[in-house]
């Protein structure tokens, strides 16, 4: 029953202090000790005659409960409260109880409606305090975003190979001598953000220096904010969301450099649109998009568009679409510099079907590219955070799981994805280890193995392009460069919390004849 075994996961360590430090700890987790007897009792009781909530983990400090563990060393907590209290426990975090699901019950937590993705969702802090015209109705973008993948995706290939080619050369270019690039998520996210931007913000608008620096930088920050520790959710969350999100709201006026961007652009698509008529022909991007919806742009009047909610949509879409693709991208380079084992059938495919298609890639050339596919997934299996996708549960009182346990309302759940990630039955034979060819569909397909673009309703829908631009940028990358890491011993994985922090070490680049 919940609360009740006050077991210590990490009683191992604790005769590692010593001196004054043993001094400190104990006569704090003496008071922490009276504190618990008086409190925690006190709570579980409360709660025990109220409902079944899951176990809250053993903490010896009240008050930071187990946020140090959690910032510390978050996959040895997680790991070892999972083996003593089961797969559903709750823990108490920067001063809020948060409860874990592993890998049998998160999809009823993924699935239904009485957990909430907008409330539950970290991005939410940036949303309501930077886009707040994409707030107000923020299933208006979302479409919008959603409509652009469907029908767009495939008209829009050789662009984004194109693109994806030229950044390559801007940024990497000629490497006759090698060149070692120390910075790799920097560059990855230049070259992301230049293609990126012209299929989302029109060709026209995509080479504008000015704004592609706010995408950069947005994006970075974004990424940052991520890592920042709760320290002021002990006082209050609401600080902690002001102090993060502070920096975002100033970031270079951004509203007004790219109202002043895509103002003229929007008024010449008008004036063609209403000149040749059924004629005209309708830029592929999502910028188009937005314009066609009569609700943000009625009479194909310049004056009366909605141009702060096609702004919020543009900088929701790069936020969206960038972190975490060159994120993931740069584990991939990396993965790919490390192991030389698999340069021979990635570089046999790329070349057959580049020579297949003349060097123009379309959509079908993408899908034929089953092996980088398999790698890409297989870094991505192993990139994952350690929790994600938060939940907030919205039903009245509680929401009883399948497993007994009762979630009470406004509690937040997030989801124990590693447990799925490192589940043998799963993942097949040694699932901590890297084997690219252990998966036998794309990285695009949504299954219970694979959570890495979530599932259910609001799984991602900019996987498509996701995949596909790494697809792209590998494809260029094998066919050009030999690469390998910079430093012999490149850093392994380190989580910030619950999150994978980003990778460090150089690249090096040579020509590959
Ligand atoms: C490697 C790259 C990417 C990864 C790993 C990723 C991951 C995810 C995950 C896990 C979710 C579900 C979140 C949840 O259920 O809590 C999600 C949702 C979402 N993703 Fe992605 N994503 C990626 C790229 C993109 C791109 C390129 C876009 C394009 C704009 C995008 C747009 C979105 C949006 C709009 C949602 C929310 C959907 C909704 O509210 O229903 N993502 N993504």
């Amino acid at each position: 029953m919940y609360g009740t075994k006050n077991v210590n996961p990490f009683s191992d360590n604790n005769e590692t202090n010593s001196g004054n430090d043993q001094i400190a700890v104990e006569i704090i987790e003496r008071f922490s000790k009276v504190l618990n007897e008086i409190f925690i009792p006190i709570y579980d009781l409360t709660i025990l005659m109220q409902k079944n909530e899951p176990p809250i983990v053993y903490y010896r400090f009240p008050t930071i409960g187990h946020t140090w563990s959690f910032f510390m060393n978050c996959e040895k907590l997680i790991t070892e409260s999972q083996k003593k209290y089961g797969e559903t426990f709750t823990l108490y975090v920067f001063g809020e109880l948060v409860t874990i699901t592993g890998k049998d019950m998160l999809y009823e937590v993924l699935n239904k409606n009485e957990f909430s993705f907008h409330e539950g969702s970290e991005s939410q802090l940036l949303i309501y305090n930077v886009l707040p015209y994409a707030a107000k109705n923020i299933n208006k973008p979302i479409k919008i975003l959603r409509t652009f993948f469907k029908i767009n995706l495939s008209n829009v290939m050789h662009i984004l190979h194109q693109n994806t080619s030229n950044a390559i050369n801007t940024y990497i270019g000629e490497c006759a001598d090698p060149k070692v690039i120390n910075e790799p998520n920097e560059l990855l996210l230049k070259i992301i953000v230049k293609v990126a931007a012209n299929v989302i913000f029109g060709e026209e608008c995509g080479q504008y220096e000015d704004v592609l620096d706010i995408f950069e930088n947005f994006t970075y920050l974004t990424i940052k904010i991520l890592f920042v520790p709760k320290i002021l959710c002990f006082i209050h969350p609401w600080l902690h969301e002001q102090a993060v999100s502070f920096p975002l709201r100033y970031i270079s006026k951004h509203r007004t450099v790219i109202s002043s961007r895509i103002k003229p652009i929007i008024k010449k698509r008008f004036e063609e649109k209403k000149k040749l008529g059924d004629a005209w022909i309708a830029p592929s991007d999502a910028l188009q998009l937005g314009l066609d919806d009569p609700e943000i742009a009625p009479d194909l009047n310049p004056n009366k568009v909605d141009y702060n909610l096609i702004i919020d949509t543009i900088v929701l879409f790069i936020f969206a679409a960038m972190s975490s693709t060159s994120r993931f991208s740069s584990y991939i380079l990396y993965e790919l510099a490390k192991r030389k084992e698999y340069w021979e059938k990635l570089y046999q495919e790329a070349q057959e079907i580049n020579k297949q298609c003349n060097g123009k890639l379309k959509s079908e050339d993408l899908a034929k590219m089953v092996k980088l596919d398999s790698f890409i997934k297989e870094t991505s299996r192993l990139s994952n955070n350690l929790l994600s996708m938060p939940r907030k549960c919205i039903y009245k009182s509680h929401y009883t799981l399948v497993d007994g346990y009762q979630i009470p309302s406004d509690r937040t759940v997030y989801l124990n994805v590693i447990d799925v990630c490192h589940d043998e039955k799963l993942q097949g034979q040694n699932p901590k280890e890297f084997n690219a060819y252990r998966h036998n569909s794309s990285a695009t397909k949504l299954d219970r193995s694979f959570l890495i673009f979530g599932r259910g309703k609001h799984a991602c829908p900019g996987r498509y392009f996701a995949v596909n631009m790494m697809k792209l940028l590998f494809n260029e990358i094998i066919l050009k460069y030999n690469i390998k890491p910079a430093n012999e011993k490149i850093e392994p994985r380190n989580y910030i919390g619950c999150l994978i922090g980003p990778l460090k070490g150089g690249v090096v680049f040579e020509n590959r004849n």
